[in-house]
């Protein structure tokens, strides 16, 4: 941890304004500012106290409460907000060399302002990027094709019918001039060479009209992220130099010979698909971030709105009760849970990329690709669906406020939704995570260990399948080791039962396809689920408890870490009891309580907690969000600023004076 004393906390993170908040900030068991410390650090802190006052103080990003632009106008001023965010240029290469963790940062605090110029500014910063693959879930089966001609040196694309053409592609709605095609490459003897990707020219960069035999163009209002132009493309014949093959898997003689350092056709699969890893672990990332939002504007409105209350005259904030803390503060935790697993996933995809810039050929780099892939592959479907379930809960959490759109929580439900979807739908990438684990399972008599260590718990496989729930009490339950326990018996059942699953439906004589389809639900793709949750819970239980946490801060942690895995766990409770994990009414009765005992603990740190990671107000934009936590006024200055609030109709007259005759319109048949 960072030497606290010599940090001047007042210039790093002021404090917040007097107001309504105060009486829970009062309330809690640490200093908030030592935490945001502990878990930033204070370069971090400073990169996003730039960042975010850059945004703040630029016109271009003001924001326009009760203004309703429209698409075209919202994707303009996207535009010019992406372009500006290359003229801040925040980072410089060194701070990148020395710190990649700053790119991470950087993207994150653009995108809690708006996700649409951020996803706009990422893919054009991609230049490795898979910006055009898409058939669907199905990569292989992309037909778009890219034919070598040896006679003029290039090769041409083609796009067989409408069915087969790029669609949903991020920025090409409207202005990529470029773009990274993935197509099938065939070879001038007619071979076919597998999935390849290829930069082409899609408009004139002079006028932005489309390049002869490309058509393209934007696919239409989407339910978020409505700044972003996502755009279609076809190719007739496009011509592009035999330069623009992006040789990763493989390249292409003068003579128009196939070469590929990876012989195998399916390494080359993979090689061609490595990229996805990054895009998935940012997404794990982006959800993370949108947790963060969604809860720091429930729990302020939860801590300063109150209803009912023990007499008639006192009402108590809603956060008081045990329901509103059930609903918000298992999601508190997991955000704190997910944040520390996305900055080691993140550290785990640096230590990839740096083999693949060495170009290391090591066993080590291919198994680092390997559970980089099965890790992101299930930690994206993890957050992001997290992410989802509690952006939906803050907007109840909020009752009807929680529904106005100028408090944020529809639109962070909105642009988070894409998350379960691209860079591989959720549903088909777990299956990536589970036929993983179950390729360990004939090595299971040796000993065996992967890079990070994630799979490194099947070592004791046999013994831990043996394992019971022993706690005796709730109080024995309120550290995390007791969750993490019960995953590590789960991830090993439903690996076994999911084997067997799937052996005996290829001894009933079904297709390996059919018999892969038949043991996704209930078996792989419970496993995929508890793989990632338990990988989530270790890191963070193995954080928590670490001796060098200052001793201020680890109870909350602690706190933290028992009731992410408490609550993630108990989603799987029929599977415990279905394996004999546990048995008898205690142990599920324990969890619930030990659950319900650690929200109660946690609700007094629980503004704190959110005062940790929210970040300011002008970008949080939320009124029954903001640090002061003046409710009421904040609401009422947001509502009456917009331009026609207490304005007449201009279709008055309709009401007033072309009244309706009622029944004029029925039917005389
Ligand atoms: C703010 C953040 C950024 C926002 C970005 C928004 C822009 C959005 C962009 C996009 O959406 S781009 C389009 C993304 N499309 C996809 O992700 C498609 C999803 N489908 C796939 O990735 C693949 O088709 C598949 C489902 C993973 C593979 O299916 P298939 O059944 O055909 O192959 P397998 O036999 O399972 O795999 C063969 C082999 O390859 C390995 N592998 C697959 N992917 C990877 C990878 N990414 N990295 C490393 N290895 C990979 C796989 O594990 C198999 O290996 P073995 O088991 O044979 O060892
Ligand atoms: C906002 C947004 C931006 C995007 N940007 C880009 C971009 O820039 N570039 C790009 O290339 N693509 C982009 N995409 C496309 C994205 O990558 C795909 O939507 C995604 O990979 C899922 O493919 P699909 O839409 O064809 O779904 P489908 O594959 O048609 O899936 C439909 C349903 O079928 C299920 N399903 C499919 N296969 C299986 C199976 N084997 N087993 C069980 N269930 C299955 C899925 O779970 C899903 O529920 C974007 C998508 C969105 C929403």
């Amino acid at each position: 941890p960072a030497p606290f004393k010599s940090i001047s906390w007042e210039s790093l993170l002021p404090d917040f304004p007097k107001g309504p908040l105060c009486k829970y900030r009062k309330k809690a068991s640490f200093n908030w500012k030592e935490m945001a410390v502990l878990l930033d650090g204070k370069d971090i802190i400073q990169l996003k106290n730039r960042i975010f006052s850059a945004l703040e103080s630029d016109p271009l990003f003001v924001h326009h409460p009760g203004e309703e632009l429209s698409r075209e106008k919202y994707q303009e001023l996207t535009f010019l907000r992406c372009k500006r965010l290359f003229e801040y240029d925040f980072l410089t290469q060194q701070e990148i060399i020395e710190n990649p963790l700053k790119i991470f940062h950087m993207v994150l605090c653009i995108g809690m302002y708006d996700w649409s110029p951020c996803i706009q500014y990422l893919l054009h910063c991609a230049v490795s990027t898979h910006l055009v693959i898409r058939h669907g879930s199905n990569t292989k089966g992309i037909r778009t094709t890219a034919t070598f001609d040896h006679n003029t040196q290039e090769f041409i694309i083609n796009t067989p019918d409408f069915e087969a053409a790029k669609f949903w592609i991020g920025n090409m709605g409207k202005h990529a001039t470029h773009a990274v095609v993935y197509a099938q490459l065939y070879t001038p003897d007619g071979q076919y060479q597998g999935l390849h990707s290829f930069l082409v020219q899609i408009r004139d960069i002079k006028t932005l009209l489309p390049i002869p035999g490309v058509v393209v163009g934007d696919i239409g209002k989407k339910i978020g992220q409505n700044g972003l132009d996502n755009g279609f493309a076809m190719f007739h014949n496009v011509r592009i130099p035999k330069e623009n093959i992006l040789n990763i898997a493989g390249d292409v003689t003068a003579e128009g010979k196939y070469s590929s350092s990876v012989k195998d056709v399916k390494e080359r699969f993979s090689a061609a698909l490595g990229s996805l890893s990054s895009g998935r672990t940012v997404i794990t990332a982006v959800s993370m971030t949108n947790l963060k939002l969604a809860l720091s504007i429930a729990i302020r409105f939860s801590a300063v709105r109150c209803q009912f209350g023990p007499t008639d005259d006192e009402e108590i904030p809603v956060l008081e009760y045990q329901t509103q803390q059930w609903r918000l503060l298992p999601y508190l935790a997991a955000t704190y849970a997910l944040d520390y697993f996305c900055k080691s996933l993140f550290e785990n995809l640096t230590e990839f990329y740096l083999g693949l810039l060495t170009k290391q050929r090591s066993q080590r780099q291919a198994d680092i690709g390997r559970e980089i892939h099965a890790l992101c592959a299930a930690s994206k479907p993890l957050t992001s669906w997290t992410a989802q379930q509690a952006a939906q809960e803050c907007r109840e959490a909020c009752g009807g406020h929680g529904y106005l759109a100028m408090n944020r929580l529809g639109e962070i439900r909105n642009d988070n939704d894409p998350n379960c979807t691209y860079e591989g739908d959720n549903n088909v990438l777990l299956q990536q995570t589970s036929n993983y684990l179950m390729s360990w399972m004939h090595c299971i008599r040796v000993p065996f260990e992967s890079p990070f260590g994630t799979i490194n718990v099947l070592q004791d496989y046999h013994h831990i399948l043996d394992w019971k729930f022993t706690a005796m009490s709730v109080e024995d339950c309120m550290d995390s080791s007791v969750p993490l326990a019960a995953y590590k018996w789960l991830v090993c059942y439903l690996l076994r039962e999911s084997d067997l699953k799937l052996s005996k439906e290829k001894q009933s004589g079904r297709s390996d396809f059919e018999a892969k389809n038949n043991c996704q639900v209930y078996y792989c793709r419970s496993l995929a689920i508890a793989f990632i949750e338990q990988t989530v819970l270790q890191r963070y239980h193995d954080y928590t408890h670490d001796p060098d946490i200052p001793s201020t801060l680890q109870p909350v942690l602690k706190n933290l870490s028992a009731l992410y895995g408490l609550w993630s766990l108990s989603k799987h409770l029929a599977v415990l009891y279905q394996g004999g994990y546990a048995s008898g009414e205690q142990a599920g009765r324990f969890i619930q309580n030990a659950i319900l005992e650690l929200c109660y603990r946690l609700k007094d740190d629980a503004v704190a907690l959110v005062d940790v990671f929210a970040p300011p107000d002008f970008i949080l934009n939320s009124p029954i969000g903001k640090a002061n936590g003046e409710l009421y006024k904040n609401i009422w200055g947001e509502v009456l600023q917009g331009s026609k609030t207490l304005n007449r109709p201009s279709w008055w007259t309709e009401f007033c004076i072309n009244r309706p005759v009622a029944g004029r319109l029925k039917s005389k048949l």
